[in-house]
């Protein structure tokens, strides 16, 4: 007999499946059952959609079938294809045999989404396949390639072609053997020599790697459960678990997250450009301009796609520096990928060229710019492009915060200029912010929109303002954290209550990564610091809004950061990565608050994640109410994916709706009450409208704003 499930469980596919398995044992004609997919997806596990409602208990009504599945008294073999994730995972380990085809992936990434594999798979997937292999599946949730999971014991054969030949061919040889070593409910967890430890360990990494997240350390105890206790007990904890992932809110913000990454692809720009009407050109050759530290991250990244890519730099011998950067980035990633189906080919020519001369851009499909961020030399770049290039080519700019218009009016074709903002570094950080620009055509966007899934990104499209997205709403992030320090705070404080929050690394430890030199050379660019300053100009004040030399003073001293073995933190050397807080820095701010007569307090944890974090969120507002991004979970996508923002958190938007917006509103008020020159601290207008309409859910939010495309 053969049972169909379908792609996402539902109660409907539960049924079905009962139904089939009830009917399948009373009838005894039939001698054996097959479980299949519909189409050549045997399931994606249950439907997400629907967890977050308060009533659900998913996973928990899969489990009895599961149960039922691997009680029947007749063979039953799960054919895979496709895809066997989750609960679909979970009902083939049911199954007393598994035949996959070879092209499919199974995985249990049910702790992507803040829960753990609840209908038994933890308990069962350790006693297949050991407890470093199952843990390892069950705390990171990646789906492995058949091949792979055939090695492991997953699987029991692979199908070539036809899998559901192969797994009828299966069940009935297998008819009359006995099914009780088959059970794997019956079977003892594989021993280690060193479990404890090896336990102990893993609980320690996976703390390490998701600070704050739960799911992960939850999936790990779970496991321990099955390496411990019996098949029975081991399931009761597995529930009691996964009951308290349900309700920790983690796991309502990672679905969010999963949902968000997906909507982001369904662009829309206020003009009425979308993508449903766009269509993308093909991008067969690229170029990128400046092998600089992003530059080499952008070609790896177009390698690692089998993108042909023209490098060019500005002179022989930055030419070669780039070349043995990229040279040395390619090498690792090609290792990583050893025994991989894909093989990286940057030795030949046709598929990478370096070169000092624009001509051979001519013949480009997409060029990405990545030089100094200086509006003349990019001006001057891009004009040269507009010059050289084919007429259908896109041109890009890598810059992080320069305004595009001005950009593409050095070109004779506006239309075809874009943004594509990458994250350093460049070919591991998977969020592209897409800028238009005011002349940027529909096709221009969905082009570069292909190419960030080309290039395995996720793309957000936003609009052209200062800094952006990401760089925009960070500025009074970082903003308030110097502002803090000058109040009375350390480095190490603030830190350390946002890595505590869940950040992967904190303002200052960022900053000194980054090279404060950066951030340094845009001030003065702007005439807030450097010789452009007017005289007489007060050194904490802006035009008439509080501004901190601290960052400026720290680069006079050459301070900048990791690069120089010093900047807010101490390092073991010029380039070291081990960060300790500086006594030279502690007497510096406190000289410096004697200077300015600042009365040093102390600033407890709660000021400093609500300035920093509430600043950010406000500023969010203001994107959203001046149009430049097209909902909250734009904006969410790119912090998560940009900014290390803790996934477990949805995105600050979503956090702040989380919080509650009245909230966050009335701590605004009273930070800004308390420092009325500092404009990021004063609620924007569009926060204010939400709260005063009743703080309505974040998926409604925009229903509110009032804007006619002013900025575009
Ligand atoms: C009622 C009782 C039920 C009890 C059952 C208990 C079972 C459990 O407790 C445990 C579970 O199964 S939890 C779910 C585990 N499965 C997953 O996390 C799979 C997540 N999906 C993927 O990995 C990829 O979408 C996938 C690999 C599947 C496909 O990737 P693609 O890149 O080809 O496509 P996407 O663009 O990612 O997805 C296409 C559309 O499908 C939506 N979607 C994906 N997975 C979903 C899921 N599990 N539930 C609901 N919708 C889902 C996705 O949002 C996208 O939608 P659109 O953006 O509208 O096109
Ligand atoms: N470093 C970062 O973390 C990020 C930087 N960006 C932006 O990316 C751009 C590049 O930044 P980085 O890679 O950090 O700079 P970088 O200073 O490391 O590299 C710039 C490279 O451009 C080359 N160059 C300069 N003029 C050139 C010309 N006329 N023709 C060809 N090559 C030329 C330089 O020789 C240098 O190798 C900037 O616009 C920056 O704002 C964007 C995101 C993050």
């Amino acid at each position: 007999m053969v049972i169909e499930s379908l792609f996402y469980f539902s109660l409907a596919v539960l049924q079905a499946l009962e139904d089939g398995l009830k009917k399948a044992d009373a009838d005894p004609s039939v001698k054996a059952v097959m479980i299949c997919g519909e189409n050549g997806k045997f399931s994606a596990g249950a439907d997400i959609r629907g967890f977050s409602a308060p009533q659900s208990h998913p996973g928990i009504g899969l489990a009895p079938i599961v149960s039922l599945i691997e009680s029947s008294e007749k063979p039953v073999v799960a054919a895979i294809e496709g895809v066997a994730l989750g609960g679909g995972l979970e009902v083939a380990l049911g199954c007393h045999y598994r035949v996959a085809h070879v092209k499919a992936r199974m995985g249990l990434p049910e702790v992507t989404i803040g829960l753990l594999p609840g209908a038994e798979g933890t308990q069962r997937l350790p006693r297949l396949i050991g407890v470093p292999a199952a843990l390892d599946m069950i705390t990171t949730g990646k789906h492995i390639p058949a091949t792979e999971a055939l090695k492991l014991g997953l699987v029991d054969e692979i199908a070539e072609e036809n899998t559901i030949e192969a797994a009828i061919r299966l069940a009935n040889k297998v008819i009359g053997q006995p099914l009780a070593p088959r059970r794997l409910s019956l079977k003892p967890v594989p021993t280690l020599p060193n479990m404890e430890a090896f336990l102990r360990e893993a609980l320690v990494k996976v703390k390490k790697q998701a600070r704050g997240c739960l799911a992960p350390e939850l999936c790990v105890q779970a496991v321990r459960a099955a390496s411990e206790r019996p098949f029975a007990e081991g399931l009761r904890r597995e529930r009691e678990l996964f009951r308290l992932l349900l309700s920790s809110g983690q796991a309502r913000a990672l679905q969010y997250a999963f949902f968000a990454e997906r909507a982001v692809r369904r662009w829309a720009t206020p003009a009425g450009a979308s993508w449903s009407s766009a269509n993308a050109q093909p991008v067969r050759s690229a170029a990128v301009i400046g092998l600089g530290t992003m530059g080499r991250g952008i070609v790896t990244s177009l390698v690692k796609a089998n993108i042909p890519v023209v490098a060019l730099e500005q002179d022989l011998e930055n030419l070669k520096k780039g070349r043995k950067a990229v040279m040395l980035l390619l090498e690792r990633e090609a290792m990583k990928m050893e025994g991989g189906a894909q093989r990286l080919d940057f030795h030949n020519p046709a598929r990478l060229q370096f070169t000092v001369d624009f001509d051979l851009l001519r013949d480009v499909d997409l060029v990405i710019e990545a030089v100094f961020e200086n509006m003349a030399l990019k001006k001057e770049i891009f004009h040269k492009l507009s010059k050289i290039c084919k007429p259908g080519a896109l041109l890009c700019t890598n810059t992080s915060a320069l305004n595009i218009n001005e950009i593409a009016s050095a070109t004779s074709r506006p239309q075809q200029v874009i943004g594509t903002h990458f994250f350093s570094p460049a070919h591991v950080m998977r969020l592209l912010e897409i800028i238009y620009g005011s002349h940027t055509s529909p096709s221009a966007i969905a082009t570069a929109m292909q190419l960030a899934k080309a290039l395995n990104k996720i793309g957000v499209v936003v609009g052209n303002c200062f800094g952006f997205v990401g760089n925009r709403m960070m500025f009074p992030y970082v903003q308030q954290a110097v502002f803090l320090l000058e109040e009375g705070s350390r480095p190490e404080a603030v830190d350390e209550v946002l890595e505590d929050f869940g950040f992967k690394i904190g303002p200052f430890r960022m900053s000194d990564l980054a090279g404060l030199d950066v951030g340094w050379r845009s001030r003065q660019g702007q005439g807030l610091t450097g010789p452009s300053l007017p005289a007489g100009t007060p050194a904490r004040q802006r035009h008439g809004q509080r501004y901190s030399p601290l960052p400026d003073l720290l680069c006079e001293h050459g301070r900048f950061g990791q690069k120089t073995g010093h900047g807010w933190y101490l390092y073991e050397k010029a380039g070291g990565r081990t960060a300790t807080p500086d006594p030279w820095l502690h007497n510096f701010l406190a000289r410096y608050r004697d200077t300015h007569g600042i009365k040093a307090r102390a600033i407890d944890q709660e000021e400093i994640l609500e300035r920093c974090l509430f600043a950010l969120i406000n500023e969010g507002f203001a994107i959203l109410a001046e149009g430049i991004a097209s909902g909250p979970e734009h904006l969410d996508v790119i912090y998560i994916n940009g900014y290390g923002w803790p996934r477990h958190r949805g995105g600050p938007m979503f956090y702040a709706s989380t919080v509650g917006l009245p909230r966050v509103l009335a701590k605004l008020e009273q930070y800004s009450e308390v420092h009325p020159d500092v404009p990021g601290l004063r609620p924007n207008a569009f926060l204010r409208k939400l709260v005063a309409v009743g703080s309505p859910p974040l998926q409604e939010w925009m229903s509110y704003v009032s804007w006619q495309s002013p900025k575009l």
